[in-house]
């Protein structure tokens, strides 16, 4: 992916400081939260069936993640992405362990009917929520990014973009797709820093996606937006790996990272090939 499209996909991000909507799970809501601060956005966490399909309106985009999933809470993020989805607001779907149980299956397949822009998964969640075998671990991967690509192009078929996490990122709109050679193992030793780069992504995609009409250009910008979401947080997390002791001094180094990180370091040092 072209430099100057990262800067412009950055400095968009920053400057608009989305308001980023969050059904998210327990385990994650304190951690996303303070990723997107970090990162300059505005977080919401805002769940409840009463309120989230007004709130969603007022926000940039919305991210619905599985991870402790709810008969009550899957209703909400029911009536929610079906507001967004009328509505054009961007939203992203974090299919957490979606290979575990019939529950979250079920719960993902009633979701994809309202045509999520993104979806994010490690390796397992993408090839369980594609309908292949995995090994998942509940809620981390047991498979290779490269195992699950067929399966992040079927699913290009419910939602514009699909990201794949793991040592090497993979995004793809179907039809382009890039590699993302950025991040630190370290970063799987923290919980729930995947659940906010979907939330992250949520954001880069609300601040740089274009009202148009014109559906290809469109996914690309979805791309290109998702792209630079994970040039960012794979850097940050390189950084932080560089000051860590562990896990605990890993996760304070991480938000400094994403908060001081600044356009030209990230054009500087991108590891991004076209694949
Ligand atoms: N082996 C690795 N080397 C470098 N970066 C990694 C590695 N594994 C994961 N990452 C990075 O960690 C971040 C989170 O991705 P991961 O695939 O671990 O999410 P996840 O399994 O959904 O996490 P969680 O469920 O805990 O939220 C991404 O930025 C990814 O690039
Ligand atoms: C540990 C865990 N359990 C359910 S969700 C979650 C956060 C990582 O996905
Ligand atoms: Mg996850």
């Amino acid at each position: 992916m072209r430099s100057d499209l990262i800067h412009h996909c950055f400095t968009t991000f920053k400057d608009t400081s989305p308001l980023v909507h969050n059904i998210t799970n327990d385990v994650a809501n304190n951690t996303v939260a303070n990723v997107l601060l970090a990162a300059g956005a505005s977080p919401a966490m805002v769940h409840d069936i009463n309120e989230a399909p007004e709130f969603v309106q007022l926000a940039q985009a919305l991210a619905i993640n599985i991870g402790t999933l709810t008969h009550t809470t899957l209703q909400s993020m029911l009536a929610t992405v079906e507001v967004a989805h009328t509505q054009s607001i961007p939203w992203i779907l974090d299919p957490v362990a979606v290979g575990a149980s019939s529950f979250r299956q079920q719960a993902c397949t009633e979701l994809l009917k309202f045509k999520p822009d993104v979806i994010r998964g490690n390796a397992s969640e993408i090839l369980a929520l594609a309908g292949m075998s995995s090994r998942t671990k509940g809620t981390d991967s047991g498979d290779s990014v490269d195992r699950a690509k067929e399966a992040a192009q079927q699913l290009t078929q419910y939602a514009k973009v699909v990201v794949i996490t793991g040592a090497i990122d993979w995004a793809t709109d179907g039809t382009h797709s890039y590699s993302v050679n950025h991040g630190h193992p370290m970063m799987t030793q923290v919980t729930a820093l995947g659940c906010a780069l979907t939330a992250l992504i949520a954001g880069f995609i609300g601040a740089n996606t274009l009202k148009t009409e014109d559906s290809n250009s469109n996914s690309s910008s979805l791309l290109n937006a998702a792209t630079t979401a994970l040039c960012y947080y794979g850097q940050a997390g390189e950084l932080a790996a560089q000051e860590a002791q562990g896990p605990g001094s890993f996760y304070l180094h991480f938000l400094d990272a994403l908060y001081n990180l600044e356009a030209q370091t990230l054009i500087d040092h991108l590891r991004v090939t076209s694949s």
